[in-house]
Formats: C-alpha cells, sequence, structure tokens
C-alpha cells in the first residue's frame, strides 16, 4: 500500500519533463538547440549542482504565458497525486522568468489557477516563491514587494540556486519582509554548501525549514541543535546521487539523519531531471538502505509536522498516515 506522502521541496520547474519541453516549444515557435527528445535527454547527466542547473535554467525558454505555467502545475499535480502525495508545498523560481522578460503576475497566475484546483486531483497546495541566490539581495526583496502588491496567494519564501557565490546576510532584507508579512520561510542549505551556511539560514534568516541540509551531518553540534530544536530538514535523494553530493544511494546518510534524531522528510527535488517523482525516490532509498515500517513511517510522520497547514489538515494527514501504518505492520 502506498505511503500517503507530504512534499515539501519540489521546484515546478523541476518537473518540467523532456517532452513537454519539447511540446512547449513547439506552442511558443522557440528555438531549442537540441535535435530531438533523445538529444535533449542525453544531456541528463550531472557533474555537480551548477551543471544542472544551466540546463534547468536554459530549458525554461519554453515557458512563456500563464498557461504554460499552468499546464506544467497541473500535470505535476497529477504526477505528485500518483506518487501518493496528499498534501504538496511547490517552489517556483519567479526570478528566473522575470528576468527573461515575463511578466510576475503571468507567471504566478498560472501556477495559482492550477494550485487553486488541488482539491480535484485529491490534494492540498501551497505555494513558496525561492530566490535565487546567484542574484543580489536586493533582487529578491524588489521580487518580494512586487509579489505582495499583486496580492499573490503565496504560503512563503526559500532560498535557491548555488549556495557557494553569496553569503546569507545579503537575504535578510528579503526575509525579513517575508516573516514581517506573515509568510513561511525556508532556505537550501549544506547541500552543495558547507555546514556553517545552515547555521547562516537558522541564525540570519530564521528559517522554519532547512532544504537538503544533509551536509550538516559534518557538523555533530549542528546536529544536536536540528535536533534538539525539531528543524525539518526536506532531503532529496536522487538528487544528491545525480548532482554528487553523495557518490550512490548506499553512502547517502538519510538512515544515519534519522538515527541522530533529525526531523527527515523525503522529497523530489527536480524529478524530471533526476530520475523519480516522490514514489520512486521513497522506493529507492526504502530499498537500497533497508528501511522497515518504523523508518517509513517516521518519514510519513515528519512530513506532517514538517508542512505549514492548519490543526484540521494536519490531523487529517496524521490520521491517515496512521492507518497506512496500521495496514503495513498487519500485513508483516
Ligand atoms: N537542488 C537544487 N539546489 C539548489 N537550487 C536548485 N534549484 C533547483 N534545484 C535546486
Ligand atoms: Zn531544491
Amino acid at each position: 500500500m502506498q505511503m500517503p506522502a507530504v512534499e515539501l521541496h519540489v521546484h515546478l520547474e523541476g518537473t518540467l519533463e523532456p517532452e513537454m519541453i519539447l511540446a512547449l516549444a513547439e506552442r511558443n515557435r522557440v528555438e531549442l538547440p537540441y535535435a530531438d527528445l533523445d538529444d535533449l535527454r542525453s544531456r541528463y547527466s550531472f557533474v555537480d549542482l551548477q551543471s544542472f542547473l544551466d540546463l534547468y535554467y536554459a530549458n525554461m525558454a519554453v515557458l512563456r504565458t500563464a498557461e504554460d505555467f499552468h499546464d506544467l502545475t497541473t500535470a505535476y499535480l497529477l504526477r505528485a497525486r500518483d506518487a501518493g502525495v496528499r498534501h504538496a508545498e511547490v517552489f517556483l523560481d519567479v526570478q528566473a522568468h522575470t528576468g527573461r522578460g515575463i511578466p510576475a503576475a503571468e507567471v504566478v497566475d498560472g501556477v495559482t489557477s492550477a494550485l487553486a484546483r488541488s482539491g480535484e486531483h485529491g490534494l492540498t497546495s501551497g505555494l513558496i516563491v525561492t530566490f535565487l541566490r546567484h542574484l543580489p539581495g536586493a533582487d529578491a526583496l524588489a521580487t518580494l514587494r512586487e509579489l505582495l502588491a499583486l496580492d499573490a496567494p503565496l504560503l512563503g519564501v526559500g532560498l535557491c540556486s548555488t549556495e557557494l557565490t553569496s553569503h546569507a546576510s545579503e537575504f535578510a532584507p528579503a526575509f525579513d519582509l517575508a516573516r514581517a508579512s506573515g509568510l513561511h520561510v525556508v532556505a537550501h542549505a549544506g547541500e552543495e554548501g558547507p555546514p556553517q551556511n545552515v547555521v547562516d539560514a537558522l541564525d540570519i534568516l530564521h528559517v522554519e525549514r532547512v532544504d537538503h541540509g544533509v551536509r550538516a551531518m559534518e557538523d555533530p553540534a549542528l546536529v544536536a541543535r536540528l535536533a534538539r530544536d525539531r528543524v525539518p530538514l526536506t532531503v532529496c535523494p536522487l538528487s544528491n546521487v545525480r548532482l554528487r553530493v553523495v557518490d550512490t544511494l548506499a553512502d547517502h546518510p538519510l538512515r544515519a539523519m534519522l538515527d541522530a534524531g533529525l526531523v527527515v522528510t523525503v522529497n523530489s527535488d527536480d524529478p524530471a531531471y533526476f530520475g523519480g517523482y516522490l514514489d520512486e525516490n521513497l522506493r529507492q532509498v526504502a530499498q537500497t538502505l533497508d528501511l522497515g515500517p518504523d523508518e517509513l513511517h517516521t518519514l510519513a510522520r515528519n512530513g506532517v509536522e514538517a508542512a505549514f497547514v492548519d490543526d484540521a489538515r494536519r490531523a487529517e494527514l496524521g490520521a491517515e498516515v496512521t492507518a497506512w501504518h496500521r495496514t503495513l505492520v498487519a500485513r508483516d
């Protein structure tokens, strides 16, 4: 029986499947530098985060209209539902689109009109706008001001892209405004960057969850702090393998993180690029790291605990997880 899951770390643009890239290129008459689908697929081999980001940003050229963003979002919701996802908090790199001349309102309208219909697909959802860390902090602040002026229905803000070229303090004004505006705050940290980036995300940006955070394991004092404060970490196992954060899935620290008492969740990150949606991430980690019903139960409960939902929805999600775990244990 499929685990009822919460997905807290998925970039909508990372759900842009190769077939959809070609279809949108045709619809929008965008010239692509690929001969065909096989040629495009042959580029999906990465040596690090930046080599992935280069392709990921380039492929966004096919996303031009609100309809494109709507279709992308709906396709994700349907795929997520098939993967067992009951609640999804999706990331959107608004600046990657406004930087290409697409108005923020066009992008956000397309995504939010699709998310508003999540219930028809059997799940709940929320939108987290992720600031791009390779751009100046002032751009993040301006983007947030524009989204607030548009009254965009946001759940929160995040921070992504390369961790290596800027300091968290650059983004403090945007994060301060986000928190003052009642938005939730998260940030990618400790993926390619050192444990200190996780500390900075906590101390400077005051994040409620850390995206990835796997390199926190290099710092025992930080692990103890994250466990004590029950700061959720949205871990993305297949992403970590494809971007060479770990050598193989067998080397992934997920089990060690659980054993250390960290509030770990499993997520897909950019599933169209990394070989699988949430169900595939769960299947492969369970098999490779030999996770049993108790560990899977903990992962499912952690997702419910870490979600930005109200008490009623948290109780519903929790009840689904409890019922699923009972069936799982009864079957064993
Ligand atoms: N894994 C990742 N790390 C940082 N930024 C990203 N943007 C999309 N995927 C990302
Ligand atoms: Zn990510």
